[in-house]
């Protein structure tokens, strides 16, 4: 048994059960590995070992109150990973299918991920089992000020910072925010991804959806390529699918599917502005399901209960949810011709089909490189709080241009093979890795 088997052996005995944490420590450890063993003083600290191992976990229960007075309690949980690089930092998740595997895996990836963009951030991910889908506001309100009632104990703008994710966006946001003020009494940016009007940035909304395009640009100008003209398959219609969408058109790419739980829709000529404009009403405001886009306009095709993998495309961009993407959905794709698979997403791709990709040359830009630009920008709102201005919305744009470029450059510093092609999971893993190590080793044994 060599040294990752037996690393991989440890942490499954160590945290039966979690089979998502399993997958993204096994792909990180799976790049940084040869790297870890050429490095003494990182494998005599015991880097890897304890990176894996959360600072804590804070699990309670949240109790509330339906609109027709039934009692309802759900569990939630927040994992603070690491706070090596800076306050705790990463979002919460509201969907019945949060665990405490799924919360650990992405308080993992979340640290190598506020690495890579250079700012001072820690790891860390939370969130609920609550399904807000078809709760009415005052519902999710109540839910909200119950899920702070315990939650403000263990954050602070010094201590840790959540933001939104699955379930959770500005609505939610503004909810956990009131209560955490009237709880504290006093205004502080302990939240990211607020309203504007309250303290929120610029841009932030937009981040990870235009930051995973900007990357996706990147990526294609280094092996040669351009984003103009490109046909693009995109999964999910939330937060990150419709800023992924808007930013990939407005760049003359061609857009053609987006999808949520119940199935895609395919545009054959590819999505329009006006067609945008309806959906982000759709989603934000009616919240209602992608179907609606094809009773709407004339062109686009409703494919219920599928996945979008097998329409032909240039790239694929997963912005839902953790493996969605198997290996069937990417021999489709490699038989189609993709080129490359940007994840807007975080973990989208299963362990098989990663491999698969990375075997067939397909180039695989990583979520915890590509989707940075969301916690990036949340960054830049710490910030702005901190100093009490506002920056406008150019100025935060060209910092999240920046940011991911220089995100891009560091995974070629670490991931470029012979040929000059880009294997972005390396270079992502281990320079996000080697910052954190770094921190580690100057801090003694804590
Ligand atoms: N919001 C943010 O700033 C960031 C989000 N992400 C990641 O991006 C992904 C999407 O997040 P958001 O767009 O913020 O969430 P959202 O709640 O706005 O949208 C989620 C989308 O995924 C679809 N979805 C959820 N579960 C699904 C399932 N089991 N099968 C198929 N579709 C499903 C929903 O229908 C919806 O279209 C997640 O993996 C999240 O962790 C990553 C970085 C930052
Ligand atoms: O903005 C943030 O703090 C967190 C965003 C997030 O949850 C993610 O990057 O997956």
């Amino acid at each position: 048994m060599d040294e990752l088997e037996r690393f991989i052996e440890g942490l499954k005995k160590r945290n039966p059960y979690e089979e998502e944490f399993h997958q993204a420590v096994e792909e990180v450890a799976t790049s940084v590995m040869p790297w870890y063993l050429d490095h003494e003083k990182y494998r005599r600290a015991q880097i890897l070992e304890r990176l894996t191992e959360p600072d804590r976990i804070v699990t309670f229960r949240v109790s509330w109150q339906t609109d027709s007075g039934e009692i309802r309690a759900n569990r939630a949980w927040r994992v603070q990973f690491s706070h090596c690089l800076g306050p705790y930092k990463g979002g919460l998740r509201f969907h019945p299918s949060v665990t405490q595997s799924v919360l650990k895996f992405l308080g993992f990836e979340q640290i190598f991920k506020n690495s890579l963009t250079g700012l001072p951030m820690g790891g860390a991910k939370g969130g609920s089992n609550f399904n807000p889908k078809g709760k009415s506001d005052n519902e999710v309100m109540r839910f909200c000020h119950s899920m702070m009632t315990e939650l403000h104990r263990h954050i602070g703008e010094d201590v840790d910072v959540p933001a939104g994710d699955i379930g959770v966006g500005s609505r939610e946001i503004g909810y956990l925010f009131g209560q955490y003020m009237r709880l504290e009494n006093r205004w502080t940016g302990v939240l990211t991804g607020k309203g504007c009007a309250f303290g929120g940035s610029a841009v932030r909304k937009e981040a990870t959806g235009y930051g995973s395009v900007y990357f996706l640009e990147d990526v294609l100008k280094q092996h040669g390529e351009e984003i103009e003209g490109k046909a693009i398959v995109i999964s999910g219609s939330g937060n990150v699918a419709r800023y992924a969408a808007e930013k990939a058109v407005a760049k003359g790419a061609k857009v053609l599917t987006l999808s949520d739980s119940d199935g895609f829709i395919e545009v054959r000529d590819g999505l329009t502005v006006e067609q945008l404009e309806f959906i982000h009403e759709l989603k934000e405001q009616w919240r209602g399901r992608i179907s609606a886009v094809a009773d709407e306009f004339g062109g686009v095709v409703y494919h219920d209960g599928a996945k979008p993998w097998g329409v032909s495309c240039d790239v694929a961009m997963p912005c839902a949810t953790q493996n969605e993407l198997d290996v069937s959905d990417a021999e489709s794709l490699i038989g189609n011709g993709v080129i490359a698979v940007c994840e807007g997403a975080n973990m989208p791709v299963t362990a098989d089909a990663a491999h698969l990709l990375r075997d067939r040359g397909i180039l695989h830009a990583p979520g915890k490189a590509s989707n940075a630009g969301g916690v990036a920008v949340s960054g830049l709102e710490q910030s702005q709080n901190a100093t009490r201005i506002s920056w406008s919305r150019e100025e935060v744009d060209r910092r999240l241009r920046e940011i991911m470029k220089s995100i891009h450059a560091r995974c070629v510093a670490f991931g470029e093979g012979k040929g000059g092609k880009v294997n972005y999971v390396d270079g992502a893993n281990i320079s996000g890795f080697e910052k954190v190590a770094e921190a580690m080793l100057a801090y003694g044994v804590v």
